[in-house]
């Protein structure tokens, strides 16, 4: 829409034929996106070759557990001027890689040429032209901005940033606490226990983000605050309803079910706690919601653990001098 919009012809690839047929027919994409007529520009189609012929610009918006199958479908089709941009939040089950990381390989680029687009930007308010601001991410100055003026426009303001890692890291592990905040909600802890989780899950997206490699102030700008903010608080937010759905005792696969869309946060708790383990970062909220979806933990003993933790200060960085003098 927001390309549509700026002046651009849009090609949709998608698997599904009558979902393509609909899209061209109708203007709507009514199992996503329930009453909304989509801007003429944009079209589908199932065939990728024709979906990438003559692209300037191509998107990636599959979940993290396609993206690898959708690239590897692409490559070759991509013209090599052509920007490669992604939406996705998450990282590969296996491998545990970044997205961009996928992206390169499979479309045998630098990874310093990808571009990844995050921030807070629920479709459903994005297609009505709410406003919303994200980031454009890439170690390439030249492509960032280059996809900054693709997409800006009077409801879309892109920021720029140099920190791909940490764009990335953080528009995954939002997810993670926004399952966390669903669950809160749903157990009917309040505003406090929210906030709190909030707080301390940008400083412990932060611990790990640093440690890959990531710059922490990014976590405090759109795609590390601001998508947590969004995630954990807006009826739109599918990781928030899951929680909420398991708060309220459904099982994970029920959950799943009746979701009928991407809950990136389940696959993102595992990989998030292979990661913490990986580099050896403390991720407390991580840990209990792994115990909470995959170990059959009850959601109130996980929150009674997060409480009654060792003490320790808000943050090493700035309690440096009292532990160097210890
Ligand atoms: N929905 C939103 O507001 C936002 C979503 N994202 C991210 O975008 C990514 C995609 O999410 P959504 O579109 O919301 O999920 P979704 O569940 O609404 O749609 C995913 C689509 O991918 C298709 N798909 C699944 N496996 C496939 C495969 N192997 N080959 C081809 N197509 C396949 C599904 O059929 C479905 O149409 C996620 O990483 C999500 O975190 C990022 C920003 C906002
Ligand atoms: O990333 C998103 C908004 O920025 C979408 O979050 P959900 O997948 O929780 O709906």
């Amino acid at each position: 829409t927001v390309l549509a919009d700026n002046g651009c012809d849009v090609t949709v690839w998608t698997r599904r034929a009558e979902q393509a047929d609909e899209i061209n027919r109708h203007h709507t994409n009514s199992t996503y996106l329930p009453n909304v007529v989509l801007h003429e520009r944009i079209r589908a189609v199932t065939d990728m070759a024709e979906a990438l012929i003559g692209a300037d610009i191509v998107v990636f918006a599959a979940t993290s557990s396609s993206v690898r199958e959708v690239a590897r479908k692409a490559a070759g089709c991509i013209p090599q001027n052509a920007y490669v941009v992604h939406a996705v939040k998450g990282f590969e089950r296996d491998t545990l890689k970044r997205i961009s990381t996928i992206l390169a390989e499979e479309l045998a680029r630098p990874e310093s040429s990808i571009v990844v687009l995050s921030g807070p930007s629920h479709a459903e308010e994005v297609v009505r032209r709410c406003p919303t601001t994200v980031v454009a991410a890439s170690m390439s100055k030249e492509a960032a901005e280059a996809v900054q003026d693709y997409f800006m426009n009077a409801y879309f303001r892109v920021y720029t940033n140099p920190d791909l890692i940490g764009v990335e890291v953080a528009g995954a592990i939002k997810n993670i606490i926004a399952l966390g905040a669903g669950l809160s909600d749903g157990l009917g802890y309040g505003d406090n226990a929210k906030a709190a989780l909030i707080t301390r899950g940008l400083a412990e997206i932060g611990r790990l983000g640093q440690a890959m490699g990531a710059q922490l102030l990014t976590f405090a700008g759109l795609a590390g605050v601001g998508d947590l903010v969004v995630t954990c608080t807006s009826r739109h937010s599918r990781n928030w309803r899951a929680g909420s759905m398991l708060a309220g005792g459904m099982s994970l696969d029920e959950v799943l079910a009746s979701m009928g869309m991407a809950v990136e946060g389940v696959g993102t708790t595992r990989a998030a706690y292979a990661l913490s383990r990986r580099y050896g970062v403390p991720m407390p909220i991580t840990e209990q919601l792994h115990a909470v979806l995959f170990e059959g933990k009850p959601p109130k003993a996980a929150v009674e653990a997060l409480m009654g933790r060792v003490r320790t200060h808000e943050s090493e960085e700035v309690a440096k001098a009292w532990l160097e003098a210890e």
